[in-house]
């Protein structure tokens, strides 16, 4: 849907005409290699309403990574202002950045990133503990219950397959009640069975608990379990799309062979 001229998707109703839990407005991201400048996003603006899942999706090196990092406190745009959670992260220091992830984002990664000598269920409580705050265990008990994994609380990392330690990052994702969760690539080192699995939760978390998730993917099939998919090419947003009623795989398709 066209925006208004000048319509600003951190102050304004944008995109999906209701308010936001991030936005990203004119966001420009360069790096230096040498004397070439790579232009990883191009005037980037965008808004996430609250318990809608989305799906960050484009070509390799179309700048999906950086738009991620950039929006979840990761890494610092070049120019452009970012809200997360009703704070302003443009100009924030690393220190106040770490404190904003550590109150108002939870992650999932492709490679788990759990602690090794922390069991599942410390793995799971860890943020919360380290954010001084109580962990609310019925939310823990029904998450993990949801999940599957009740019976592999007491095990470490390298006691579980991959599909069940990618379901206690979602645990410890979630239960920290944050702002966002961001899953980077969260069905990429996952057997077809568990990557389902896993899309399935994110897609309950925002039904059910109505979490707000934004994931990067390159899978037309793991972007089509999200209400809408943003199509990055060269650092710019170039299809903002409902899924329902969209075949993804083809909008996907179109836009690689347009490059
Ligand atoms: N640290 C960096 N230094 C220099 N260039 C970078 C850096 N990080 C990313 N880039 C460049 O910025 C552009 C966007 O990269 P980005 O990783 O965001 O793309 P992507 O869509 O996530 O790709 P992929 O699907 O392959 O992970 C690419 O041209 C990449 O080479």
């Amino acid at each position: 849907m066209a925006r208004e001229p000048g319509m600003s998707v951190i102050d304004g109703a944008g995109i999906d005409g209701g308010e936001h839990i991030v936005a990203a407005e004119n966001l420009v991201k360069t790096y230096q290699q040498g004397r070439t400048e790579i232009k990883a996003l191009d005037g980037v603006s965008v808004g996430f309403a609250p318990a809608r899942f989305t799906a960050i999706a484009g070509p390799s090196g179309s700048g999906k990574s950086t738009l991620m990092h950039c929006l979840a406190g990761l890494d610092t745009a070049t120019s452009g202002r970012i809200t997360l959670g009703g704070t302003e992260l443009t100009g924030l220091s690393d220190r106040e950045l770490t404190r904003v992830r550590r109150d108002k984002v939870g992650f999932v990664f492709q490679s788990f990133n759990l602690l090794p000598q922390l069991t599942a269920l410390e793995n799971i409580a860890l943020p919360v503990t380290m954010a001084g705050r109580r962990t609310d265990h019925d939310l823990l008990q029904h998450i993990v219950g949801l999940l599957g994994i009740g019976n592999r609380l007491s095990h470490r990392p390298s006691e579980l397959s991959g599909g069940q330690q990618q379901r206690v990052a979602l645990a410890r994702a979630l239960v920290a009640r944050p702002a966002v969760v961001f899953a980077d690539e969260p069905t990429g080192n996952l057997d077809s069975q568990s990557g389902t699995e896993v899309l399935d939760f994110l897609r309950r978390s925002v039904q059910d608990l109505g979490q707000t998730v934004i994931m990067v993917t390159h899978d037309p099939g793991a972007a089509a379990y999200a209400d809408r998919v943003l199509i990055l090419a060269d650092g710019r947003v170039v299809e903002d799309l409902a899924t329902s009623g969209t075949d993804i795989t083809r909008a996907m398709q179109v836009r690689r062979s347009n490059r």
